[in-house]
């Protein structure tokens, strides 16, 4: 998990069996220490990184159709035996031992989720928080710009991990204007807490190319009750 969204997850912890109880959370505590993590993470982010090859692969290809008939049955195989043993249910959020934090079926930065760009968070002294990624073919929407729920994707967990940095947040409202399409390719967002007022932080942020920003965000975060109790 990216530094700030483990920065969340510390402060979490002692409250988090109110939390997951008041909003039905996947929480997990594993028996297991952080060279195991490290373990994990290496057997499974390259498992993660050739599935979204494979997902590029799939809506770029021009091969022949038997190629496609024959790579079906491959992936099909390759997916039943993955299914052999299967969580029961979502990835959740998950611990180690020493208190370190995965989410890895996140949709936004999950090491195990091949539909996660994935994200990564970096932030500075000065409150702003970033994150630069490159979104390709499987983000498209109108032809050759990112999808707007993609963009919506990118700013709200940006956003809510920003206003997370004080206490854990939960989005309650998220206001977008897409400005101009945001082609695929490599992009930056930004955000700043602006405002914050007992559970409900205010963030601005915006998603930008190399010519400048494509959509303004605006985010109200709210903490649950019992975080700040
Ligand atoms: C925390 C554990 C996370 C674990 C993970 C760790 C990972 C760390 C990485 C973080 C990165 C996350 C980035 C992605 C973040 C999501 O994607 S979160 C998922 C999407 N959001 C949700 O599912 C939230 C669903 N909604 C809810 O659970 C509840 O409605 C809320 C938002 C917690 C608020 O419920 P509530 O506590 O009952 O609120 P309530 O007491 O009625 O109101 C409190 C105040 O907030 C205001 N308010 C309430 N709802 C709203 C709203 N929707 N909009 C604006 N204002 C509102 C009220 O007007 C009130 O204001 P004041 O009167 O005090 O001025």
């Amino acid at each position: 998990m990216c530094r700030g969204a483990q920065h969340v997850v510390n402060r979490i912890l002692p409250a988090a069996d109110t939390i997951l109880h008041d909003h039905r959370v996947k929480f997990t505590r594993e028996d297991i220490d952080s060279s195991e993590l490290d373990r994990r993470r290496a057997l499974y982010g390259p498992l993660t990184e050739a599935v979204r090859e494979l997902v590029d692969a799939t809506i770029r290809t021009e091969v022949d159709e038997s190629v496609i008939r024959e790579v079906h049955a491959e992936v099909a195989a390759a997916a039943a035996k993955l299914r052999a043993k299967q969580l029961d249910g979502a990835f959740g959020l998950r611990f180690t031992t020493g208190g370190e934090s995965f989410a890895w079926g996140n949709a936004g930065i999950g090491l195990r989720n091949a539909l996660a760009p994935p994200l990564s968070v970096e932030s500075d002294a000065s409150g702003l928080h970033w994150t630069e990624v490159t979104l390709g073919a499987p983000y498209e929407g109108p032809p050759g710009l990112v999808h707007g729920g993609i963009c919506a994707l990118v700013l709200d967990h940006l956003l809510g991990t920003t206003a997370s940095s004080i206490e854990p947040r939960f989005t309650g409202t998220l206001t977008l204007r897409y400005r101009r399409g945001t082609p695929l390719g490599r992009l930056r967002a930004e955000a700043r807490i602006t405002r914050n007022e007992g559970r409900k932080t205010v963030v601005n942020g915006t998603l930008s190319d190399a010519g400048g920003v494509t959509v303004e965000a605006e985010g109200i975060f709210i903490g649950p009750a019992t975080a700040t109790a």
